[in-house]
């Protein structure tokens, strides 16, 4: 056991490194056997790593492929495949170009073919080409009103599947007669597949009611030709399609138990599905935190407390943030001047919302610190502006892209 932040640190960067995608991807294709010609299909922020182990794995009979990945994650040229990079977590001119590469070769395979097809969070963005009648500036708008707006992912994906010609099975269907085997690195709470990158090869469980409820809950202003695209009903079923989850949020939190035990704390995980405001849930795990210090329960200390999720914001303020940094700068609220207790929370990406930051880490002094520079907690998080108030306070937490995604990783540290 080192410093409460030091220990912290160490749980982040061995725990995220249980799941970076090689592993999984590698034990996979041991297992299969896959026969004719292969040819692979990567998107989302871990495409690249995926694809490189596949390749390493699977050598010269990967026939060529595409990968696509957010700015600033490819880590250079894999032989025999060809590497773009796009916008994320608005689609860009680069998302359009990419999948068009994408989708000429799936349309071109014969029966007998297969598309080893390595699916990411991300891959909603990265991995786009709307309808008719829809234009990528109509995608940006929708990306942009729905990421705002409070709406979870699944309720996301549901609209974003609809206007899409990939996305929701789609993909899938343009692949047919070739079979499509996908390894899924899952971002998505409850692994829900089709929600994951928005599924481009899996059948999707949302109905147009669903979207209807969507537009209703979120009182989205959505123009004309939209609503009447969003009518178009997506494949429920696909039979050339194969599918196996090698990540989630869940080994993350195990990995992160076993880490704190290592370390000498007592540890549990206390939830794998948070899913509320992240500035709900930071006032919470603050309280949580000040019954281990004045009544040592639920564990004894030292203690860590994990929890894995993807909390949301309502973004409504015009500052710089993520909801990672969100959840921990209104914690750092609730354990004021309480000693011996840290809290730390990170997107397993690397990346916390628009930000170089991965997340954010507090204690029993931030919050005085932060007085002490002038910053008021309440006013940064009405202005959604985690980020400054953070960097203030040199409480950021930076990996840069960690090549997974699984999720956010969250912990109480108390001793
Ligand atoms: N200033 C901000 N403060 C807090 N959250 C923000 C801010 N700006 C954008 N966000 C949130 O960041 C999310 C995108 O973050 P990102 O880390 O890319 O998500 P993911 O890891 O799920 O792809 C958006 O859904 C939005 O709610
Ligand atoms: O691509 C997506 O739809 C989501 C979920 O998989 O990922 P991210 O939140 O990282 O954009
Ligand atoms: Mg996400």
């Amino acid at each position: 056991m080192k410093s409460l932040k030091e220990d912290a640190f160490r749980i982040i960067e061995d725990s995220v490194s249980s799941v970076l995608p090689e592993r999984g991807v590698e034990q996979e294709l041991k297992k299969l056997d896959l026969g004719g010609k292969i040819y692979l299909v990567a998107i989302g922020k871990a495409a690249w790593r995926m694809a490189k182990s596949a390749k390493d794995c699977l050598k010269e009979k990967v026939k060529g492929g595409v990968v696509i990945t957010k700015y600033g994650h490819s880590q250079g040229p894999i032989e025999g495949l060809k590497i773009y990079e796009a916008g994320h977590p608005i689609p860009d001119e680069n998302t359009i170009r990419s999948t068009k590469e994408a989708v000429e070769l799936a349309k071109g395979l014969s029966k007998g073919d297969t598309v080893l097809f390595l699916v990411s969070g991300g891959g909603s963005a990265l991995f786009e080409l709307p309808v008719d009648g829809v234009s990528l500036e109509d995608i940006k708008n929708v990306t942009d009103m729905l990421l705002r707006c409070g709406a979870n992912i699944v309720e996301i994906n549901a609209i974003r599947k609809r206007l899409s010609r990939v996305k929701g099975g789609k993909f899938a269907l343009m692949a047919s007669p070739a079979r499509v085997y996908s390894l899924v690195l899952s971002d998505v709470l409850g692994d829900r597949i089709d929600s994951i990158a928005s599924g481009p090869a899996y059948p999707d469980s949302t109905r147009y009611e669903d979207v209807r409820k969507i537009i209703r809950k979120y009182d989205l202003k959505l123009p004309k030709h939209i609503l009447q695209s969003l009518r178009e009903e997506t494949p429920k079923s696909l039979d050339n399609v194969e599918t196996r989850i090698i990540g989630s949020v869940s080994k993350v939190c195990e990995s992160a138990k076993n880490v704190a035990v290592s370390l000498g704390y007592n540890a549990m995980i206390l939830t794998t599905t948070l899913d509320c405001e992240a500035s709900e849930a930071g006032l919470f795990l603050a309280s949580i935190a000040r019954e281990e210090v004045e009544k040592e329960r639920p564990l004894e200390r030292p203690c860590v407390i994990i929890l894995g999720g993807e909390t949301v914001v309502h973004v409504k303020g015009t500052g710089k943030g993520g909801r990672n940094q969100e959840l921990v700068l209104s914690a750092a609220r609730g354990i004021r001047n309480y000693p011996g207790v840290v809290i730390a929370s990170v997107g397993t990406d690397g990346t916390d919302g628009p930000t170089d930051a991965a997340g954010g880490i507090v204690d029993g002094k931030t919050a005085k610190a932060l007085e002490e520079v002038g910053i008021d907690i309440d006013d940064a998080l009405n202005d959604n502006d985690s980020y400054h108030a953070l960097q203030k306070v040199n409480s950021l937490i930076k990996t840069g892209p960690t090549g997974t995604n699984v999720n956010d990783l969250i912990f109480i540290l108390c001793y």
